[in-house]
């Protein structure tokens, strides 16, 4: 599929709304608003949408689209000063669905405390109370076979805090990566003192738990933005998707303050059209892309501006600021051969059962790698003099901080020694996980223990890097710009090396790997290795922040961008503060206000994948040229071979 209409005819109808971009929340707000019949909404989507693509519906391809440029907007970050200069990626969906086509599908939630910070930064109404009712909103929540339940320890959902309606099936993985040795794993989580705490949805995050997914189980695919709320509403005749549509700038009537939007311009095929709007112009581009349309409209910070020559129609130095990233460092060590885990996909003769299991709905293509995570509190994984220092630090950087963010950190303070504030996050994955870049020796069996900071203090920016809207936009999150950020990622990466040392665990070792034992060893070692290997998370927020304009605010708590009389932003560039959960389907959970109506856009995901290279091998792929599932012979596993190849060039 290409467009339901071409571009001529998306050009010549007169829209309500118009919404910049067709992801996760921009198809949320599209198809609530086009429940009025009488409404018209038309959606701009610079990407593409393939219904059947494998690779974006069966969940154990989940990843492989990465780096595919087709799906993958595919940015990387300026070089990182305080990361050795390292040149980052920075994935972001293209197409229907935008990043939900693309992710990983873990469906998890911050915690009420989090929901309840974005209110009391001057947003009334954004309270966890009034997010659960969205969140509750957007999804179905699938029964749970009882002996699968008891034997993966999962949660029964209560329906206080589980919808039974929303567009979005979930439920848990069916395939769980560990095999036998997943209640081992477990429980050597819970020695190193992580309460099991079954169902992570109620508003606390603290504990060891296995997440729910956006997986529908009856057919063991993938539930995203663009099957969800688009196919089911394609039909509507006030509902109108253009693919292939790059918008580059919105336009505004000529000498209007508030600035009054008229349509947006857009590329499609080479062409420059425009289109009109009667009401609202709705950005919903992504934290990366939202804030270089709204430059590139003349709404920033004027000196950028200017330095491209773009004329300011609004001053709002907020615009791309306050960028946020979850990071995250790997470890990785050797076991038992016997042990069972995904690296058994590396083996063609397992690989290649894979189609037929999958077709019974069993096997690792109906899942994602890992869903079982620890959130966890500083003091579980902090000294007590680690926390006052980095209290002091924080508290030195708050007092330095202009206003706006001054009252970020202090709200960060507040959580941080907070024992039911996750400020860590660790997890088991089963195998040896692709970004480490690892060559694997045949036959052999990993653990990977990954840690990651959950409520960083670094700040970074995203900015047009040129008045050319195809042109990718300078990303820099200015990661570990706060020593703080090292220092908890340093605290929260011994934590996880304890994992194989655990009694249940360390007669399986069979090799430290990475960091090696004599990196573990020395903190300023790790601080390197760290340095060497930290990625991101792909969820970058808070770069149209929903703050007080004095606060460097972008948009107001009716998400509606200050200076404009009709220009709203929808996506996760409104969240100005990060929820600490590392797949940010609650973290990017918008909501949008029209006619006192709250309607909520969020964020899914998936794991898995690889697009097809130039050094992948065609003959044991899961996925052929086209991103299709291939019928026999495939190897899962390949992903990490393209993953490797993918991040090698920019390790
Ligand atoms: C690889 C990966 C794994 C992830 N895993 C998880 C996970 O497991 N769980 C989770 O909850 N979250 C996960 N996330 C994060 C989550 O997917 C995103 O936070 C969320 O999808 C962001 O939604 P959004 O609406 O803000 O932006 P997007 O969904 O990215 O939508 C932006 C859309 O705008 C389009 N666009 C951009 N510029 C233009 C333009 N000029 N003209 C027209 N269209 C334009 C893009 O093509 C895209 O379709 C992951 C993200 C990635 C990339």
């Amino acid at each position: 599929m290409t467009a339901n209409l071409t571009a001529e005819k998306f050009a010549s109808t007169a829209f309500d709304y118009i919404i910049v971009g067709g992801g996760t929340a921009g198809l949320v707000v599209a198809a609530r608003l086009s429940e009025d019949p009488a409404i018209k909404v038309g959606v701009l989507e610079a990407g593409d949408w393939d219904p059947d693509l494998a690779a974006a519906t069966i969940p154990g391809l989940g990843g492989t689209l990465i780096g595919n440029p087709k799906y993958d907007w595919g940015f990387t970050s300026v070089p990182q000063k305080h990361v050795n200069g390292r040149v980052m990626l920075h994935t972001r969906g293209k197409g229907l669905g935008g990043s939900s086509l693309i992710n990983f599908g873990l469906l998890d939630r911050g915690s009420a405390a989090e929901y309840d910070a974005i209110e009391a930064l001057g947003n009334p109404g954004w309270n966890w109370n009034e997010f659960l009712k969205y969140f509750k909103k957007s999804e179905t929540t699938l029964p749970t076979d009882p002996d699968h339940a008891k034997k993966y320890h999962l949660a029964e959902a209560d329906p206080q805090w589980h919808g039974d309606s929303g567009p979005i099936a979930k439920s848990y993985a069916l395939y769980f990566g560990w095999g036998s040795l997943n209640d081992r794993v477990i429980s050597a989580v819970k020695e190193l003192g992580v309460t099991h705490y079954p169902d992570t949805n109620d508003g606390n995050k603290i504990g060891l738990s296995t997440m729910f997914t956006s997986i529908d189980s009856r057919s063991a695919t993938r539930s995203y933005a663009a099957n969800a709320y688009f196919k089911a509403n394609a039909s509507r005749e006030n509902l109108v998707v253009l693919t292939g549509a790059t918008v580059t700038k919105i336009t505004f009537r000529a000498g209007s303050f508030p600035l009054q939007a008229t349509g947006v311009e857009f590329l499609n095929g080479g062409q420059k059209y425009h289109a009109a709007v009667s009401r609202e112009v709705i950005v919903s581009a992504g934290a990366l892309q939202t804030p270089q349309i709204l430059e590139l409209s003349g709404i920033g910070n004027k000196d950028i501006l200017s330095k491209h020559g773009i004329e300011t129609l609004v001053d709002l130095p907020g615009v791309g600021e306050n960028l946020q990233e979850h990071i995250f460092v790997p470890t990785l060590t050797e076991i038992d051969s016997s042990c069972e885990t995904l690296d058994a996909l590396r083996e063609p003769e397992y690989a290649a059962k894979l189609p037929e299991l999958y077709a019974k709905r069993e096997g690792p293509l109906t899942s994602l790698p890992a869903t079982t995570y620890a959130f966890i509190s500083s003091r579980t994984f902090m000294s007590e003099e680690e926390q006052q220092k980095w209290k002091e630090g924080a508290l030195s950087a708050a007092k330095n901080a202009p206003v706006g963010l001054r009252k970020q950190y202090e709200s960060q303070i507040e959580r941080f020694l907070d024992p039911s504030s996750a400020e860590g996050e660790v997890f088991p994955f089963p195998g040896l996980l692709p970004t480490l870049a690892i060559e694997p020796e045949p036959k052999a069996r990993y653990l990977s223990v990954v840690a990651a900071v959950m409520h960083p203090l670094s700040r970074g920016s995203v900015h047009i890097a040129s008045a050319d809207p195809t042109a990718a936009p300078a990303i820099d999150p200015n990661y570990l710009s706060r020593p703080e950020d090292l220092d908890v990622l340093l605290a929260a990466v011994k934590f996880g090396l304890k994992l194989p040392k655990t009694a249940l665990l360390a007669d399986l070792v069979r090799k430290q790997i990475a960091p090696t034992p004599e990196e573990a060893a020395s903190d300023d070692k790790l601080r390197e290795y760290i340095k060497a290997r930290c990625a991101c998370v792909f969820h970058p927020i808070g770069t149209a922040s929903m703050l007080p304009k004095e606060d460097g605010g972008v948009v107001d708590p009716g998400l509606k961008v200050y200076g404009t009389a009709n220009v709203r932003v929808v996506d996760a560039s409104i969240l100005p503060l990060s929820p600490a959960n590392r797949r940010s389907y609650t973290g990017d959970g918008v909501c949008y206000r029209r006619e006192g109506v709250r309607h909520l856009a969020f964020t899914l995901s998936p794991w898995y994948t690889v697009q097809p290279s130039a050094e992948h091998n065609d003959s044991v792929s899961v996925v052929d040229a086209d991103c299709q599932l291939r019928g026999s012979s495939g190897c899962l596993f390949d992903y990490v071979q393209t993953c490797r190849v993918y991040y090698r060039l920019i390790l």
